[in-house]
């Protein structure tokens, strides 16, 4: 039983519940031994699994999440340690105030094609990392994309299994069976921001029906299409896909992350006080007695008094 105030591994310190997954609750924690703020997630282990392919389950997800830790990528969240406590394999990431894409759709409504495509750039950009060092992320996936409180886009789970995915965003090749591999992300990547511009996935909620009509994607859609060909062989990789959403983006990329309420209290910022930049020296002021004044006139009273002394001389 996981409660505030837990200590996982004598060392992470559950503090507060800030997210519900299929898996499980997402805890604010503290990590006694480095003194910060983290999040931390119990992994996902398949139900009813007893004895010798539970503890395989286990060793799975602890690899999984010790995979994770090797995708160094600004737009991917930094998983920091995987650890087994009990039963349980925890997986503790870098704390980033947010909330899913999932969450702000529902919310929100649809994107712009060029807001979609700017969050291609930076998913498609961490799913390079991830492919770079031989890691599919395997589970892309609205709910999967954390868009944080300060405009970032961070993607999360990379390589871990999740439990059953959403068959919406899932490639057809991995629906028959097929291995998860980076072409599949490709495909998973392009039904998200499907889903986030046409406010539905491409092929139905399940993921089986009729192709849906692209209408609102614009310049969106030729980079769609391709990432969402039935033959993986045929999508492309991530590096060119990031390479063509970026040109949809240019120069407009000011503000072009809808701003997200802050999902935890947060410390206000104090007013920012305003610098005049290059503001003349004030004016020197007069602090203590006029010196220079004393000075003159001390001298012209003793020029008077000699003046007056050799006249005296002259004439007495
Ligand atoms: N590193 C994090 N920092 C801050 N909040 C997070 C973090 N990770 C997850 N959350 C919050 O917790 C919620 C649930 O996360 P989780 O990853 O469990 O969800 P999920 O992806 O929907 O489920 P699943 O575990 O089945 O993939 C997210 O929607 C987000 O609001």
């Amino acid at each position: 039983m996981t409660t505030e105030g837990t200590l996982v591994g004598e060392r992470y310190r559950l503090d507060q519940p800030i997210g519900r997954g299929r898996t499980g609750i997402v805890w604010l924690t503290y990590d006694t031994r480095l003194h910060r703020t983290v999040a931390a997630k119990r992994c996902y282990l398949p139900p009813g699994l007893e004895g010798e392919r539970a503890e395989r389950a286990r060793e799975t997800a602890l690899r999984q999440g010790r995979d994770a830790i090797r995708v160094v990528h600004p737009c991917a969240i930094a998983v920091f340690d995987a650890l087994r406590d009990g039963d349980d394999v925890w997986l503790v990431m870098e704390y980033v105030p947010s909330r899913s894409m999932a969450d702000f759709l529902a919310e929100h409504g649809e994107l712009t094609p060029e807001q979609a495509a700017f969050l291609g750039v930076q998913l498609g950009s961490a799913l390079a990392a991830a492919h770079a060092v031989g890691l599919p992320h395997r589970g892309v996936e609205p709910g999967n994309v954390l868009l944080a409180d300060d405009g970032g886009v961070k993607i999360t789970d990379i390589g871990i299994d999740g439990g059953p995915l959403d068959p919406a965003y899932q490639a057809p090749e991995v629906a028959k069976g097929a291995q998860a591999t980076a072409a599949a992300d490709a495909f998973s990547l392009g039904a998200t921001l499907f889903r986030a511009v046409e406010g539905m996935p491409p092929f139905g909620p399940d993921g089986t029906g009729e192709p849906v009509p692209p209408r609102r994607s614009g310049p969106l859609t030729g980079a769609l299409l391709k990432l969402l060909r039935d033959d993986p062989m045929l999508r492309p990789t991530m590096t060119d896909t990031v390479t063509s959403l970026k040109a949809i983006t240019q120069g407009q990329q000011a503000a072009i992350v809808p701003p997200t309420a802050p999902a935890m209290p947060t410390v206000p910022v104090l007013p920012a006080t305003r610098v005049r930049p290059h503001a003349p020296p004030p004016a020197p002021t007069r602090t203590g007695p006029d010196v220079r004044r004393w000075v003159l006139t001390a001298v012209a009273v003793l020029v008077a008094v000699l003046v007056g002394i050799a006249v005296a001389e002259l004439f007495f």
